[in-house]
């Protein structure tokens, strides 16, 4: 068999099995691409909640990006929540280290997880910083929803001249490229993601179902894109993919537990295409 893409996400574990590294390798997998892990935390949580994690040591956490990247080699990585600013620090250097990011050979896409969609918080207060300057400047794509854009930018996206506006700004921490989800928009009928290059937007429609089970929505979209980027897809129709993929992902999300069950990539085991 042809060996598949090699996809790397370094992110926090889901012990509900909804988000996290989990929703990741089960998307990385519904892709056709070989998953890879770089655990940055251990939380303990549900579908109601996390009630706490623990973070795994920042040399631990470069020291799994290296040994993937000198054995199996990555063709494109991905983050997901990075818990402190000093695994931050870790995770940047050994990217650079291994050629992970914009100035390197392999693309990589930061997705600035800050608390999950309960409001519980996955991210130390002091560590904004760290994302904005150590790992916006490296990234190939920024994917944060509007939460994440207040806090990284003052910024309240209400509707699309200020979704603009989020992009702007958040290019001008040096990312290649900046999807601004719309997921959490207020009094709107549909979920318009907004891509921008430094020129140009790239309007992303998409319904907006009437449900509370998108636990893992975030990580799934970014982890469709990584899939393809890693093939050598360009950003616009790698970003297309991935907003096809979720769309229907969150279309078949099922109910788990008493709080807010997972997106689902399962329909991809079936012969139907995207
Ligand atoms: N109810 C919904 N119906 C359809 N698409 C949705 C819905 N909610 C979110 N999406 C889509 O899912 C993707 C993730 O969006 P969102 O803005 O919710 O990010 P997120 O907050 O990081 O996700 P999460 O925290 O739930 O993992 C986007 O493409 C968004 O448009
Ligand atoms: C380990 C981990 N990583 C990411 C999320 C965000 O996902 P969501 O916003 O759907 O709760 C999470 N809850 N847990």
């Amino acid at each position: 068999m042809t060996t598949p893409p090699t996809v790397l996400t370094i992110a926090g574990s889901d012990s509900g099995g909804g988000a996290g590294l989990q929703a990741d390798l089960r998307t990385f997998f519904a892709c056709g691409a070989h998953g890879m892990v770089a655990v940055t935390a251990v939380t303990v949580q549900n579908t109601i909640g996390v009630s706490g994690f623990v973070e795994i040591p920042p040399d631990v956490v470069a020291d799994q990006i290296e040994a993937v990247a000198v054995d199996i080699g990555i063709q494109a990585a991905k983050t997901g929540m990075l818990a402190s600013a000093d695994i931050i620090l870790a995770v940047a250097s050994a990217c650079d280290r291994v050629g992970i990011g914009k100035d390197g050979a392999i693309p990589f896409v930061v997705d600035p997880v800050a608390a999950s969609m309960g409001g519980d918080q996955l991210l130390a207060d002091n560590a904004l910083d760290a994302l904005r300057t150590e790992l916006f400047a490296r990234a190939t794509l920024v994917t944060p929803n509007l939460d994440e854009v207040r806090l990284l930018t003052g910024i309240d996206v209400t509707d699309v001249p200020t979704q603009k506006r989020a992009a702007e700004a958040l290019y001008a921490y040096g990312p290649q490229w900046v999807l601004v989800k719309g997921g959490h928009m207020k009094n709107v009928d549909d979920c318009m993601d907004l891509l921008y290059d430094g020129d140009q937007f790239y309007e992303l429609p998409g319904p907006r179902f009437d449900t509370g089970d998108t636990h893992g929505s975030g990580d799934t979209l970014a982890s469709a894109i990584t899939s393809q980027l890693a093939r050598g897809v360009p950003m616009p129709e790698a970003v297309a993919f991935g907003k096809r993929f979720i769309v229907r992902s969150v279309r078949d999300s099922y109910s788990l537990g008493k709080g807010h069950g997972p997106v689902s990539p399962f329909w991809r085991l079936s012969t139907d295409e995207v």
